[in-house]
């Protein structure tokens, strides 16, 4: 194949100079970096990463391919949701020959067809130390043609990635009204695993008018203070009683709901490492993470306290109410990809299901 020359350029003017591998066409969006090791097929397919242009630290992607698009209960069964989210993705070195027991065609065709550019080439480690010493950044990976900044943060990325209709998962015995702000399949999966139905809902439907047993609010991408409609249906589910669960944007909403505020980390958390504390023991668990906002923890009321703290700069990873069954996660409990030790949490939001349900 020939090599095509791309460029990815930052707001500071500088460019760093490499080879396409996937669409050649021009894109633009907020410039992140992941630090995993492996998972791209999760990670580009994340509905939080929309506008977003996606730089991978680990030094070699692509070698296992991209797995088929084979379904179960109606899901996807390898990917986050059903198309490729990032606007771009940078990597240091693309390897098109692939070998895994699933694959079904490289990551650059995967990426072609789905128009999304991609460039190799760039020594992402360098790349990496810039936006951690300078904060996140505006950037473009540009062909022949300029095109213009896109800054994500002012835009209802929310809207661009969250249902259209209601759709309705399984028939279990618990029912889970799910706030789909951009809901990554595995999500969906372990709420299913669980013996509940889910009843999947556009972001801004008020879900105040559904019949449900437990309330969940998914992650999703952007700035969550553009998600006003959402918070304010939230504000008036915390006055209740019944359970809720949120993830990522989903806890950012609920500490939005409850008067609390949020702002924007430096360069955010991206990886499957990164260690929480659960606060008041030295219980310490790795968590897969993708979040560039945070929850200001001086700015919660009396009701909350902070369940999850992150032991490497002690930001918010969590928030519990004092009394009432509501509880929110920063860090990806569903992985996905990632490790799986905080599942359990999902456990504890079918027991407070169940405990509300006994004490009706
Ligand atoms: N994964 C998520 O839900 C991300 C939440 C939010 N968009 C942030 O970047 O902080």
């Amino acid at each position: 194949m020939e090599k095509t020359k791309a460029k990815l350029v930052l707001e500071d003017g500088s460019a760093y100079e490499g080879f396409s591998f996937g669409y050649q066409g021009s894109s633009a969006g907020e410039l992140v970096f992941n630090t995993a090791m492996t998972g791209y097929p999760e990670s580009l397919t994340d509905p939080s990463y929309k506008g977003q242009i996606l730089v991978a630290t680990y030094p070699l992607i692509g070698n296992y391919g991209i797995p088929n698009n084979s379904k179960s209960d109606n899901l996807s069964r390898f990917f986050e949701s059903e198309a490729i989210q990032v606007s771009g993705l940078v990597v240091s070195e693309f390897s098109g020959e692939y070998s895994h027991w699933n694959a079904t065609k490289s990551l650059s065709v995967w990426l072609q067809e789905q128009k999304i550019p991609a460039i190799t080439g760039i020594d992402t480690r360098a790349l990496t130390k810039t936006i951690r010493e300078n904060g996140s950044t505006l950037a473009k990976i540009v062909f022949t043609k300029d095109i213009a900044w896109r800054n994500p943060d002012t835009e209802d990325l929310v809207g661009q990635v969250s249902i259209k209709e209601k759709q309705i998962y399984g028939n279990g015995k618990h029912r889970i009204a799910l706030i789909d702000c951009g809901v990554k399949n595995n999500i969906i999966r372990c709420l299913l695993s669980r013996d509940t139905t889910v009843v999947r809902l556009p972001y801004d439907y008020d879900f105040n008018q559904e019949a449900w047993d437990g309330l969940f609010i998914s992650n999703g991408p952007g700035d969550p203070k553009m998600n006003t409609k959402t918070i304010a249906h939230l504000a008036r589910a915390l006055e209740g009683e019944k359970p809720i669960m949120g993830i990522c944007l989903g806890t950012q909403l609920m500490a939005l709901a409850s008067g609390a505020n949020t702002y924007k980390l430096p360069y955010g958390h991206r990886s499957h490492n990164q260690p929480v504390v659960l606060c008041g023991t030295d219980r310490c668990f790795i968590t897969s993470q993708n979040h560039g906002f945070a929850i200001d923890r001086d700015s919660l009321d009396s009701d909350w306290y902070v369940m999850f703290e992150n032991a490497n700069d002690k930001t918010c990873e969590g928030i519990k109410h004092i009394s009432k069954p509501f509880f929110a996660a920063q860090f990806h409990p569903e992985a996905s990809g990632g490790p799986t030790d905080t599942e359990f949490l999902f456990d504890d939001f079918i027991e407070s299901i169940e405990n509300h349900k006994r004490n009706l």
